[in-house]
């Protein structure tokens, strides 16, 4: 499992901290993670709090399965470190895998194995015996919505099925983190839905949550914080509000002034926060980088040197919008 890269380049150990606290339970640690020439991770650290949801967010190659794979110590950082419940993936990868479960974005093949046979499989390799594990099983089954699947062939099921079985084997060993690698790829709204009831109910019940997604608002409603990556970068963290307010400084405004309209716009002209205006009958539409006082602060100033505005429409940025801004669709 734990393969070491034969290409590692420098040094792993001895880390300096860059945050920690008592509750944190997982922290990326200036992770780095070259394949060749290939930067699939650059300098990575965030921390994310027991019984939180973080959504790690990035288009395609951004380098989340990588630092992932990583946590789940499937693979090794090129430097840095990661720790999950304050253990190093580098140094104590078993005590890592008793506390982590790890659902990777694709399934696998197992012909002729029904989803009970599937879960006990795995419920054994964590070394549950007897009644512990058939509690354990049925809990998972119960959880996961799957007892009426548990005789049927894997092969046989639905994607949104599948994907609840492999939930299930994340799940079996009652770990304290899981690491779900795009959980939500490839199933219809419903199943979307019933799946963020699920890793949300997880989160409440103290379970600490590490969720991959290429979209921002699949995510946006159950994470408590996100991170976006790009590029093996990570661009922005924290709650999606704070992302969101942080990048919302432009915004699209259309003000009516009801006479006087050409003269209006020139004087707004010169203000260094607009741009773009275009004067279309009694309407300014223009660009603003400013937030909402200093939008306030414009209208007052048109008001003093006398014009009349009537309305005032203002487009904000939406989560996609905002994403899209963070990130330059930058593929590697
Ligand atoms: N084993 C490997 N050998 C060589 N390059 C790799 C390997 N694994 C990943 N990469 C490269 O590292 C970069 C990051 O890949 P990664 O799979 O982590 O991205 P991702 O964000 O999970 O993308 P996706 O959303 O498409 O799954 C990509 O350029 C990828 O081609």
């Amino acid at each position: 499992m734990n393969s070491i890269p034969n290409d590692l380049a420098v040094p792993r150990m001895n880390v300096p901290a860059v945050h920690g606290a008592d509750d944190d339970c997982i922290e990326l640690r200036r992770l780095h993670r070259f394949f060749g020439k290939t930067k699939a991770v650059t300098d990575i650290s965030f921390t994310v709090r027991r019984g939180h949801v973080f959504g790690y967010i990035g288009p395609n190659g951004a380098g989340k399965t990588t630092s992932m794979r990583i946590l789940a110590t499937l693979d090794l950082p090129s430097y840095g470190d990661a720790f999950v419940d304050g253990f190093s993936v580098v140094n104590d990868p078993e005590l890592v895998r008793r506390r982590l479960g790890f659902m990777p974005d694709s399934f696998g093949t197992y012909r002729d194995v029904n989803c009970k046979e599937y879960l006990d499989f795995f419920a054994r390799a964590y070394g549950l015996v007897g009644r512990e594990r058939t509690k354990r099983l049925d809990w998972v089954l119960n959880f996961t919505g799957t007892e009426g699947m548990a005789e049927k062939p894997i092969r046989g099921l639905s994607k949104g099925m599948k994907q609840r079985v492999c939930l299930g084997r994340a799940l079996i060993h009652d770990p304290a983190v899981m690491i779900l690698d795009e959980p939500a790829a490839g199933l219809d709204p419903r199943a979307r839905i019933q799946l963020r009831k699920m890793i949300r109910e997880l989160a409440d019940r103290g379970k600490t949550v590490l969720i991959s997604s290429h979209i921002l608002t699949e995510l946006a409603e159950m994470c408590d914080s996100v991170g976006i990556i790009e590029q093996g970068k990570l661009l922005a963290t924290g709650s999606v509000e704070q992302i969101q307010h942080q990048r919302e400084t432009h915004r699209e405004l259309k003000i009516r002034v009801l006479q006087n309209t050409e003269a209006a716009g020139e004087s707004l002209r010169s203000i260094e926060t607009v741009s773009n205006l275009v004067v279309d009958g009694e309407l300014l539409k223009f660009e603003f980088a400013g937030n909402i006082d200093a939008q306030a602060g414009l209208v007052a100033h048109l008001v003093n040197d006398g014009y009349a505005v009537a309305e005032v429409e203002s487009h904000k940025k939406s989560l996609e919008d905002v994403f899209l801004q963070v990130t330059e669709g930058l593929v590697q």
